[in-house]
This record gives structure tokens, sequence and C-alpha cells, in this order.
């Protein structure tokens, strides 16, 4: 039997909390005010459209074109803009931030990192951040390391069978450099449970096991109601 990937595990933890649309058999049922989604399933290529937009982003931030080309960018990037507005939708409705087998669930806002295992006992994710992500000398934005690690925990709460919760504080102690365009492994878990409030905590290392930072996150599950 073929050894299931974190994206599967991620997958089928979602499944198993799928409600009816009137919410009869509800067994998560403690969403707080948040609509139940739907996941929206990327087509074959939107991978690929991702991946596109983040080299465009990488170019964004290190070329320094000509005016000419410069023109010419804003030419095409409207023409892009023109192409796509009129498929704009609702939060919630776009493949972006839903496909968990794609680098960053698919959501050009996230680190483009890949889930590698998701389990009760945790979430691991593989990547890079990239020449867009760069902060100075080398090293990555300070910001956005809360980025990767806020993320994380939102899905070490789901993978963990707790409901939607919203983060109370996130704390990043930052231990060593973190490289850009260099893999590194990100680790995060629950820590301990008091009532509401998940304590996590997160790990971020090269391939070394040199530790670069560390976060710990309260998690406060939410009330009926609450946005
Ligand atoms: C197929 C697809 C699957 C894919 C898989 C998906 C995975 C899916 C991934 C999603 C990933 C997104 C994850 C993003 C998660 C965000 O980033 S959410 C955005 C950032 N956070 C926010 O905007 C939260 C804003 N704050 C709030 O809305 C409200 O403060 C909250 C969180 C609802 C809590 O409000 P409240 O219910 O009034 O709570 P309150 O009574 O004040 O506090 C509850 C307890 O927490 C404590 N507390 C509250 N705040 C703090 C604090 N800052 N410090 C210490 N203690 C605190 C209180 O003291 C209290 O303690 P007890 O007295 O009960 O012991």
């Amino acid at each position: 039997m073929s050894e299931q990937t974190g994206a599967d595990a991620a997958r089928n933890v979602s499944a198993d909390r799928e409600i009816s649309a009137d919410g009869a058999g509800d067994d998560y049922e403690h969403h707080g005010g948040f609509p139940v989604y739907e996941p929206v399933k990327a087509g074959p290529n939107y991978g690929t459209f991702v991946e596109t937009f983040r080299r465009l982003q990488d170019l964004m931030v290190s070329t320094h074109a000509p005016d000419d080309v410069i023109d010419r960018a804003i030419e095409q990037t409207e023409a892009l803009v023109e192409l796509l507005a009129p498929y704009e939708v609702p939060e919630g409705r776009s493949p972006a931030g839903f496909n968990v087998e794609l680098p960053g669930r698919g959501s050009a806002l996230l680190l483009p990192w890949k889930i590698e295992k998701f389990g009760e006992d945790g979430v691991r994710e593989r990547g890079m951040f990239r020449r867009y992500h760069l902060g100075g000398n080398g090293a990555a934005h300070g910001g956005t390391l809360p980025l990767l690690f806020d993320d994380l925990f939102g899905m070490v709460i789901h993978a963990n069978g707790r409901p939607i919760a919203r983060t109370g504080y996130l704390h990043v102690n930052y231990r060593k450099i973190t490289p850009i365009e260099t893999e590194l492994v990100v680790d995060g878990w629950v820590d301990r449970v008091e009532g509401r409030k998940a304590y996590c905590k997160a790990e971020l290392r090269d391939l070394d096991g040199n530790l670069l930072a560390d976060s710990e996150a309260l998690m406060i599950q939410l009330l009926p109601g609450q946005q």
C-alpha cells in the first residue's frame, strides 16, 4: 500500500468533517460564526498559474528594468488584470488556499511550502523563503516568519481535531538568520489545552537541524457567532 502523504492526510481530515448543507449530521459543530466552506478544487494547471505568479513576484523585487520594459510590463499586467477580473468570486469560492497538494495550498499570499505531515500530533511543512520574501542581507524578512507560523498553527488546530480558532497572540523568537532560497522544515503542534485555549508551539529548522526560529501561539476556539 502506498504511503499517505501530508496532503492526503489533510484532505482526509477535512473530508471527515464535511457536513450537509442544512447542518444535519454535523459532527464538527463548533464553527463559531464561520460559514462552512466547501473546498474548491483547483484545475490541472492552477498550480502552474500560481507558481508563474510567484516567479513574477520574485522578479518584481529583484529586477531593475529600463523604462520601456516597465511600460511593456504595465501593458501586459493590465491585460492580465482584464483577463481575470470577470472571474472574481466571494471569499471561499476560489481554489486559492483550499488545495493542500499545492505549495501554500495554492494561495499566493501564503509561503509556498508543502505539507509533509498532517496529524493529531502535529503538522510539518517543507519549503523555501524566496527572493520575494527577502528582508536584508540574505535573510528572510522578519514579518514573513509569523505568516508561516500563523498559517501553520491554523492547520495544527485543524489536524488536531479542534474546532475553528483564531490567533490570540503569536510570539516569535528569531534564533538565527533564516536564509532565503534554502530548503527548510517547520514543525508545529498543540502543546497544551485549557478549555477554549490551545497553546501551540512550532520550530523552524534548516536541513542540518539548526533551530532558526521558534514560535508559541494561543489559538482561541471561537464561540457561536464569533467572526
Ligand atoms: C481541504 C482544505 C483543508 C485545509 C486545511 C485548512 C487549515 C486552515 C488553516 C487556516 C489557517 C488560518 C489561521 C489563521 C488564524 C488567524 O490568523 S486569525 C487572525 C488573527 N486573529 C484575530 O484576528 C483574532 C482577533 N481577536 C478576536 O477575535 C477575539 O479576541 C477572540 C480570539 C475571538 C477571543 O475573544 P473572546 O471570545 O472575547 O475571548 P476572551 O474571553 O477575551 O478570551 C478567552 C480566553 O483567552 C485569553 N486571552 C485572549 N487573548 C489573549 C491574549 N492575547 N493573551 C493571553 N490570553 C488571552 C483570555 O484571558 C481568556 O482566558 P480565560 O479567562 O478563559 O482563562
